[in-house]
């Protein structure tokens, strides 16, 4: 068996067959094996079981991911309504290891430092449950709009987007979070299979140029670490060098961090019904470094139903904080610009959803200009960071009328609004009503905003008037 049909680099497959030894021609099949497609189910909004239930495509639960499964890739899930409503995000099963194996606790300030388009920050995101604060970055401005589309459609309230590098962050963030994730740039050999255009950037740029850049991230990350806080470093590439090789030098360079087990006891795993079965673990021998790389952990494609990651767990040495829910925290109304205040239409409209005062117990209100956000309480103001995102945008006032936005929509649960459509998924309006087009509704006493949802999850605003809707659905969200 070999890889030929996949034009494999030949310095790559030299490489691999050299790591490898016996296990070179059963890694090789891989090649030829179909794609495995996974889901992951937002948290935030319904428990794996209500989505087991709910979900209208075959899946299997992939064994060590809590809310991942396996889906059959004739289904397309991006093409269905419940992916416009937030419920879950696509992604390798590999890739979800991860943010699954980084322990995130609501009420911490958590780092996801190369963060687009989202697959690890969404999830960091569903796991803080609205507590604390979530700081997603990616250095690529076009990259992390699409990171902010997906921390909106998740309904994260709690997030900064920023686009800055990662030493400017360093500059502003000196020993702030208690975790952060460093998903490196990488040579993505992991890829291979399931892009094959990566193999070109892999001869043009080489595993040496993403090590250089590896070892920068990883030193402003390890910057950046309170003392005490974990730090998970991943890739999606075999290459020593990129994986142990980058951990070896942050080790040597950063003393008072170690690597540590990343995964549960066998005790903890039957809890939690969850299996590692097929994981690998580190290789000092390959880059001649500390016996702590062992714990590290390799995913290998023979091995495991994905395409392969590199992940290593990393504690800085400090008293850790145990209990960070800092539900204590009460909310109040801040204004950083003396004289803008809430409307009367806005504070209407908020202060009526219910649950609102839980909502603002975690968070404060900001206002610049006309727009209203709900920011984190824990958050100080950073000045001059690239800033996509401050929080949860709440809407706009305009005039003497308040106009709520998409992300606030997406963000609440059907119950805290009292004005639904609520429209079944099987429903054609349901489509009709995400390509943007107005509709016609029965319901014709209740004038105003409503929240539209499929199956009782939110999708986005109405307006009504008699029985015609206007649609309010953001425009650049829209089915195509
Ligand atoms: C492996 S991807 C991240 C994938 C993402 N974590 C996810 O799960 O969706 C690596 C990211 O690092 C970003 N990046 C590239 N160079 C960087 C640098 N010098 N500092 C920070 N991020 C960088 C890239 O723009 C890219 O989005």
């Amino acid at each position: 068996m070999d890889g030929d049909n996949m034009n494999l680099p030949r310095l790559f497959e030299d490489r691999m067959r050299n790591l490898l030894g016996d296990e070179y021609e059963e890694y090789l099949k891989c090649y030829h094996k179909p794609y495995y497609g996974g889901i992951r189910v937002n948290t935030l909004k319904l428990s794996p079981e209500e989505f087991e239930n709910l979900c209208p495509f075959s899946i299997k639960k992939i064994p060590w991911i809590p809310n991942g499964y396996f889906y059959d890739t004739n289904e397309q899930p991006a093409r269905h309504p419940y992916y416009y409503a937030g419920l879950y995000y696509i992604q390798e099963p590999s890739a979800m290891t991860p943010a699954s194996l980084l322990p995130v606790k609501p009420g911490e300030k958590v780092l996801d430092l190369c963060a687009a388009p989202g697959g690890k920050s969404t999830e960091l995101g569903a796991k803080l449950q609205g507590k604390g604060l979530l700081v997603s970055n990616d250095i690529s401005n076009s990259r992390a709009k699409a990171l902010l589309k997906n921390i909106e459609l998740f309904g994260i309230k709690n997030a900064y987007v920023l686009s800055e590098s990662p030493n400017r962050l360093a500059e502003h963030f000196p020993q702030y979070f208690d975790k952060i994730l460093v998903d490196a740039p990488c040579s993505g050999e992991g890829m291979f299979r399931k892009s094959p255009s990566i193999m070109k950037n892999w001869e043009q740029y080489g595993v040496d140029y993403y090590n250089k850049l590896q070892k920068e991230i990883i030193i402003y990350a390890a910057k950046m670490l309170k003392p005490g806080g974990m730090m998970l470093y991943s890739t999606c590439t075999f290459s020593p060098e990129e994986n142990e090789g980058t951990i070896s030098y942050l080790l040597e360079e950063c003393p008072d961090i170690h690597v540590v087990e990343a995964l549960p006891s066998l005790e903890e795993r039957k809890g939690l019904g969850l299996s590692y079965e097929g994981f690998d673990r580190g290789r000092p021998d390959w880059v001649n470094g500390p016996e702590q790389l062992k714990h590290c952990i390799r995913l290998w494609p023979h091995k495991i139903s994905g395409e392969g990651h590199f992940i290593a767990l990393l504690k800085k040495e400090g008293p850790s904080d145990t209990d960070k829910d800092n539900s204590s925290i009460r909310g109040k109304i801040l204004d950083y610009k003396k004289g803008n205040t809430l409307s009367k239409e806005a504070e209407d409209f908020l202060y009526n959803l219910s649950n609102w005062d839980d909502l603002i117990s975690q968070s404060r209100i900001l206002i610049q200009k006309d727009r209203v956000y709900l920011v984190p309480a824990e958050f100080e103001e950073k000045q001059g960071l690239r800033t996509l995102r401050q929080g949860l945008f709440l809407g706009e006032m305009k005039k003497n009328r308040f106009q709520p936005s998409q992300a606030l929509a997406i963000a609440l649960k059907s119950n805290q609004y009292d004005k639904l459509i609520n429209l079944s998924s099987k429903d054609q309006d349901v489509i009709r009503y995400l390509k943007c087009e107005t509709l016609t509704v029965e319901k014709s006493n209740e004038k105003g905003w409503q929240l539209v949802c499929v199956d009782g999850y939110p999708l986005g605003w109405g307006k009504l008037n008699n029985n015609t809707l206007k649609n309010m659905y953001l425009p650049g969200w829209r089915w195509m």
